[in-house]
This record gives structure tokens, C-alpha cells and sequence, in this order.
């Protein structure tokens, strides 16, 4: 782990960036792939530990994963006879919530575990869910075990998502192969990033797999196969965002080609944020251009369907005039780590004044120093203290590394941007 020196923009940021595939589209692609009636294609896929770490335990299920040696963005993916296995999650909520579902096809034991802070990420949702749809797992929490001969039940169950809307997308995503399908429904507080459910539930239905809604908390999957696709992953718009905030910092200019015309990536919700605080956006040739104003406004926010985005968000507010507060984001203290505790730690050590509320964060402008930000090994966090220390002097990201769960080099990226390379 090392210290990083943020760099510090000495004039306004003017840059274009390309950023890599989406790290939900990939690894949805990826999974869908592996439960296909034939070999799919994922082009542009993202290669970082995240989705890294969803071709290793597929692979390591018996899944075909052959990598384009002249292209690794390039994926091709065979479904086969699953087996037993030992599954790495990581910190990828992605990985620990998306493959339980896809072992219990396998024929053997599949052992799972992760990052220590992975183990506290919340879990019992998904595999009590399984255990309704007849899956044997031991455990509730990482580490844990699916048994299972190579099919597997399904049925209805009730669940309480609202700690994460990967739990309903994980079932989803292998419901059809259920011997009877899968019907879920959702009873308790609201599921946050219903967007990323709709994801699935599109990608489903380019995958030849229909899911009906009996009720706006409810999905019915009917058993049958789901189709092989070629699939062509978007650029990554939540980790967009934290480029396009550095041109709304520095009064700057940051274009990001290729921007889908229509998207179901929630992070795409950016761009009205920004605008909000008082960026200019214009899109032209496919590409989203952001411009910063001389001074961003502060905002109140509810966040509920786009979590992701809080690190970057709350980074802007901690830079923008005016009191924000930003709402609905209770679940994200299960996140990679506790993101409002964080947040609010490192926004006050470096002179800032953010406080923790029920569901989210109150942050009022103040006159920012430098001082060492801490990342709790979330790659978001990472690249919230990058931003501020574009506008502050002095301030250090300490395991600037852990960007590598959804970036493959983002020092490298962000130097780039700022002409500093
Ligand atoms: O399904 C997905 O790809 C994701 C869903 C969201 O999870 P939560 O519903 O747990 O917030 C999001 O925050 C995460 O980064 C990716
Ligand atoms: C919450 C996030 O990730 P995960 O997929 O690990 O839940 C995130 O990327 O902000």
C-alpha cells in the first residue's frame, strides 16, 4: 500500500477520457454467459478485479473462459458441466451475490470466501432466499458453502432486499434455471438501485428470458433456457463520474466519448447532478461534455437509486457552495465499507464539516487543507480524495491502489487528464 500524492490541477482541467466497460454490465455478460445454451462473446468487457475475479470463479466452477490475446477486452465464454470449487469474491459485491445462484448448478461442493471486509458485507438475504428455492448452504455471510448435484428446485420466496438490490439481481439473473423458475418478492423498506435491477431485467430479456411483474416489488421467471449473445459492454458511467467531476472543480472541460445514447446504468445520473450544481453539458458526436461553473452550487439529493455515485457526489459538495444534503443512502454502511461513516471522517480531517444523518450526509462548505485521506480499500473513496486534492494542496489517497477493483489504472488515468504525465 503506498501513499499517492494527489495531483493538484494548476489550471483548469481540459481533457478527453476514455473510460473502460461498465463493471455491472460486465459481469451480468459474463454470468449470463456461463448459464447459455451456447458460446457467447463479450466485447469491451471491463478487466479489472472485479470482473477479474467473476472470470476466475466461473472458471474455476468448469465454465470455458478464453481471453482474446490481442484484445483483452475481448472474452469468449463456454458453458460446461459445472463442479465443485473454491470461489474468490474479493470485495465484489457483484461476485458474492451473482455466483451462489450460478453454483447451485454445479455437481460438488463450491466453497466461497473474500476480502476481510467482504465478510461483513450483508449476505443472509440471498442465501436464505436459495435455501427457500431448495439449495443446501452453509453459512450466512462469507465464508460459506453451496452443495449441490447439478440441479436445483426453485419456487417462491419472500425477501427483504432492502439492503442491496443484488440480491434480486443475482436471482434473476440464473432464475430460469430452476427447475420450476423463481418468483421473488420483496416485502420491507424500499430496494435501493432499482435501476440496476432494471439492467437485469433488460439484459435478461436481450438473453431470450422474460420476467413478468405481478406487483412493482415482484418478478416471475418461467424455467427455460437463456440465449447466447454476443454482448458489447458501454463505457463505465459511474466511474464517469469522477472525471467528468474534476472538469466541475476546476472550472474545466472533461468530454467522455462514446456515451450511450439510452443507458440502464444508473450512473448516468451524473450528468443531471452536475448540471444541477451548475455545469454546463453538451453532448455532440456521441460524447458527453461536462463544464465547470466558477463556483458549484450545494444540492439536496436523494441518492437511493444511485449509491455508487455518493463518494463523487459527496466529494462536490464538500467543494460547492451552499449546505447539501444528500438522502436515502442508508444501505451504503454496507457497502465496501461504511461510505457515510468514511466520507464524513475524511470530509472533517481535511477541515471540512460533514455529519452523518439516518440516510445519508449533511455537508456544509468550509475552507479545505491537506492531510493523508483514507480509502477503507473502497476504490470510490480512492477517487473522492483525488478530487478534492485537485483543489487542495497537500493532500495525500493512501492505498490509491484499491482503484483496481473497477479501474485498471486510474492514477494513471487521472495524471493523464491533468496533462501531468
Ligand atoms: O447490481 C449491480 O451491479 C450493482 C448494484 C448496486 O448495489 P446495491 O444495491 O447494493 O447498492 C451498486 O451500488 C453496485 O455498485 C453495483
Ligand atoms: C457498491 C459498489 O460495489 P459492489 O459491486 O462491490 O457492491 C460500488 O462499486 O460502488
Amino acid at each position: 500500500m503506498s501513499i499517492w500524492s494527489a495531483p493538484v490541477a494548476t489550471s483548469p482541467v481540459v481533457a478527453t477520457v476514455e473510460l473502460p466497460g461498465s463493471k455491472s454490465i460486465t459481469n451480468r455478460a459474463f454470468v449470463l454467459a456461463a448459464l447459455a445454451d451456447g458460446p457467447s462473446t463479450v466485447r469491451g468487457a471491463l478487466r479489472s478485479r472485479d470482473t477479474n475475479l467473476m472470470l476466475n470463479g466461473l472458471s474455476e466452477l468448469g465454465i470455458g473462459v478464453q481471453v482474446d490475446p490481442d484484445d483483452e477486452t475481448t472474452v469468449a465464454i463456454e458453458p460446461r458441466p459445472m463442479h465443485g470449487a473454491d470461489v474468490y469474491c474479493g470485495l465484489a459485491g457483484t461476485v458474492m451475490r451473482f455466483l451462489p445462484p450460478v453454483a447451485a448448478f454445479a455437481d460438488g461442493v463450491v466453497s466461497f470466501d473474500g476480502d476481510g471486509q467482504a465478510r461483513t458485507r450483508p449476505l443472509a438475504t440471498i442465501l436464505d432466499g436459495l435455501r427457500g428455492l431448495g439449495v443446501e448452504i452453509v453459512g450466512d455471510r462469507l465464508p460459506f458453502t453451496v452443495t449441490a448435484a447439478g440441479a436445483a428446485r426453485g419456487g417462491q420466496i419472500t425477501i427483504d432486499a432492502s439492503a442491496s438490490s443484488q440480491f434480486v439481481s443475482g436471482l434473476l439473473l440464473s432464475a430460469a434455471r430452476f427447475d420450476d423458475g423463481v418468483t421473488i418478492r420483496h416485502v420491507g423498506p424500499p430496494v435501493p438501485s432499482m435501476p440496476h435491477i432494471d439492467m437485469t431485467l433488460e439484459m435478461l430479456g436481450t438473453a431470450g428470458v422474460d420476467v413478468e411483474r405481478p406487483g412493482p416489488d415482484e418478478w416471475l421467471v418461467s424455467p427455460g433456457p437463456i440465449r447466447a449473445v454476443d454482448w458489447e459492454i458501454e463505457p463505465d458511467l459511474s466511474n464517469a463520474a469522477a472525471f467528468l467531476a474534476a472538469a466541475a472543480v476546476t472550472h474545466g472541460a472533461v468530454t467522455v466519448p462514446r456515451w450511450p445514447a439510452t443507458t440502464t446504468q444508473p450512473g448516468v445520473q451524473i450528468v443531471d447532478i452536475l448540471a444541477e450544481m451548475g455545469c454546463a453539458i453538451e453532448r455532440s458526436d456521441g460524447a458527453l461534455t461536462v463544464r465547470g461553473p466558477e463556483k458549484l452550487t450545494g444540492v439536496s439529493i436523494d441518492l437511493r437509486e444511485v449509491g455508487e455515485l455518493t463518494p463523487t457526489v459527496a466529494a462536490l459538495c464538500a467543494l460547492a457552495d451552499g449546505e447539501s444534503v444528500l438522502s436515502g443512502i442508508g444501505h451504503l454502511r454496507g457497502h465496501e465499507t461504511d461510505r457515510l461513516a468514511a466520507l464524513s471522517t475524511e470530509i472533517n480531517r481535511l477541515g471540512g464539516d460533514c455529519t452523518e444523518t439516518d440516510d445519508g450526509l449533511r455537508i456544509s462548505p468550509t475552507t479545505m487543507h491537506g492531510a493523508v485521506w483514507q480509502s477503507y480499500a473502497d476504490h470510490r473513496m480512492a477517487t473522492a480524495g483525488a478530487l478534492i486534492g485537485l483543489v487542495v494542496q497537500g493532500v495525500t489517497v493512501d492505498d490509491v491502489e484499491t482503484t483496481s477493483k473497477t479501474l485498471p489504472d486510474f492514477p494513471g488515468m487521472w495524471q493523464k487528464m491533468i496533462g501531468h504525465v
